[in-house]
């Protein structure tokens, strides 16, 4: 236990010794919404910080905006639970810390700007209008689960911005992959859960490390054999004097190709690659697919915020044109409507830093060798972000009711925010744009129910349905 007589902020109810706030956490894990309600009630009213133990580990909760820029900024080495995920994404952008991640997001950085990402529209627009055609059976015939669509989608879309490969032909590898990915989640969580699994000891000893292991070979094997495949084509190309790649039919750099060029002089080692794209995919594919499929719902449940969408998809679009570069910053309700789905429903709902050193907020000082946690739903649950915000409203991005700024923490916060973050924007728009044109949705929201697994899943109630518009 920490000796430092810093003063801490109020702490949420319910503390028993030893455990500390433990027993919480367990009592609410079947309801999340519960939980955050819980402990977002109660941090509103004693200022925006709190803090609770965790065993004998001390935590603050930093519901107010700008502590929690503050602690983002301040606080760039990530929570020890991401170490979890090591074998599998290494010194991958989203685990590593310290010089590592400082060297690393520098060298990534140029492979995330908008003129790269613009480079990926006609994978894009492809892609959308295969998910299009995918529920094409369903038109007309009632409630079905569009998540899993959207996740295999997703993940083909990575593959072939990611990896620069035609993966659509290969379900196999989709399907390979995405289970290998649940796998390792799942095993992270019963870490988590079962938290004497932490030992390293007593894991290498249970059943589970045997089961992660073969899960990561399956994983990192996929990614060293598109590696050497990259590697051989990109010499072939070279000698043709060609610098760009075909695959889709479509010309465009993949993220691998980007990686790759960085490799040259040794600023990248093949193993450094390979976990950037492990890393990429694992943080790429299920924020997207879950961020659209929460949007769907509230469209469903929200026919004239849909009808609004549909029209400035008309104007800008027309009623079957591909999106295009310039179309991109001119659907404007479009980009409200998804950033007002995640103000509502965050794929990434909590971000864990360590506090390496004292760090000073504005009423409180955290103590150093603490952690804290930031709640991106924080501007869902906390009537400080703006008028009821607990409504699907898109308008309120549009007309200055929001605190529409750097403190919006959904793609994260200040130096470590989301690199992919104009990817995944840009993505989501083109599926949006093919899809809303081709389908009215409906659904009710409200017998949503959501888990938190590393990301905010959807449980139950998420089913979709849709009729043709044109
Ligand atoms: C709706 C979609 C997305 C959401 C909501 C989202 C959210 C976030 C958040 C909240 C963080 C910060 C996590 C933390 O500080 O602990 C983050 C980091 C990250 N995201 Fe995203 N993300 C999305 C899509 C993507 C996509 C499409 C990619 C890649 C193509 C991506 C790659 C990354 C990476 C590599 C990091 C680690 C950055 C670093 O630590 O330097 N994300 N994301």
């Amino acid at each position: 236990r920490d000796k430092s007589n810093i003063p801490l902020p109020p702490a949420v109810p319910g503390k028993l010794p030893i455990i500390g706030h433990t027993h919480k956490l367990f009592q609410y894990m079947a309801d999340l919404q519960e939980l955050l309600k819980y402990v977002t009630d109660d941090c509103e009213k004693k200022g925006g910080v709190t803090h609770f133990y965790f065993g004998s580990e001390l935590y603050y909760l930093l519901l107010d905006p700008q502590d929690a820029l503050t602690a983002a900024n301040a606080c760039l080495t990530k929570h020890y639970a991401y170490d979890l995920g090591k074998d599998w994404m290494g010194d991958g952008l989203i685990i590593s810390s310290g010089d590592i991640w400082k060297r690393h997001r520098k060298l990534l950085t140029p492979a995330f700007t908008l003129p790269v990402i613009y480079g990926f529209l006609d994978v894009f627009n492809s892609q959308s209008k295969n998910l299009v055609s995918s529920m094409e059976p369903h038109v007309g015939k009632g409630l079905f689960d569009h998540f899993s669509y959207m996740k295999h989608n997703a993940l083909e879309t990575l593959c072939v911005g990611t990896f620069g490969i035609n993966a659509i032909d290969d379900k196999e590898f989709t399907d390979k992959y995405m289970a290998s990915v649940n796998e390792m989640i799942n095993i992270g969580i019963t870490r988590v859960i079962k938290f004497w699994l932490q030992n390293d000891f007593i894991y290498s000893l249970s059943g589970l490390k045997k089961k992660e292991e073969e899960v990561i070979e399956t994983l990192h094997a996929m990614a060293n054999t598109v590696l050497q495949n990259k590697k051989t084509a990109m010499k072939n190309e070279a000698l043709d004097g060609n610098t760009e790649f075909e695959t889709t039919g479509t010309k465009y750099k993949a993220f691998l190709d980007l990686l790759l060029e960085l490799s040259k002089n040794g600023v990248l080692t093949d193993k450094e690659i390979r976990e950037e794209m492990d890393t990429i995919i694992a943080a790429g594919y299920e924020t997207t697919s879950n961020q659209l499929t929460y949007t769907l719902l509230l469209l469903g449940a929200h026919p004239e915020v849909q009808e609004k969408l549909y029209r400035e998809l008309l104007e800008v679009l027309g009623p079957d044109r591909d999106v295009e570069k310039d179309d991109v910053t001119k659907l404007v309700y479009t980009n409200a409507v998804l950033m007002e789905s995640l103000r509502m429903f965050p794929s990434v709902p909590v971000i864990l830093r360590y506090v390496d050193k004292d760090v000073r907020l504005k009423n409180y000082t955290m103590r150093a060798g603490s952690n804290c946690v930031i709640f991106p739903l924080a501007s869902y649950h906390d009537q400080s972000w703006g008028a009821q915000t607990d409504q699907f409203r898109p308008e309120r991005w549009l007309d200055g009711d929001f605190r529409n700024n750097k403190e919006f923490a959904a793609f994260g916060l200040g130096k470590r925010a989301c690199i992919g973050r104009t990817y995944a924007m840009v993505s989501m728009k083109v599926t949006l744009a093919h899809f809303l044109r081709q389908y009215r949705v409906k659904a009710d929201i409200s017998k949503l129910k959501i888990k938190y697994e590393f990301v905010l899943r959807p449980e139950s109630g998420h089913e979709i349905s849709i009729e043709r518009r044109i």
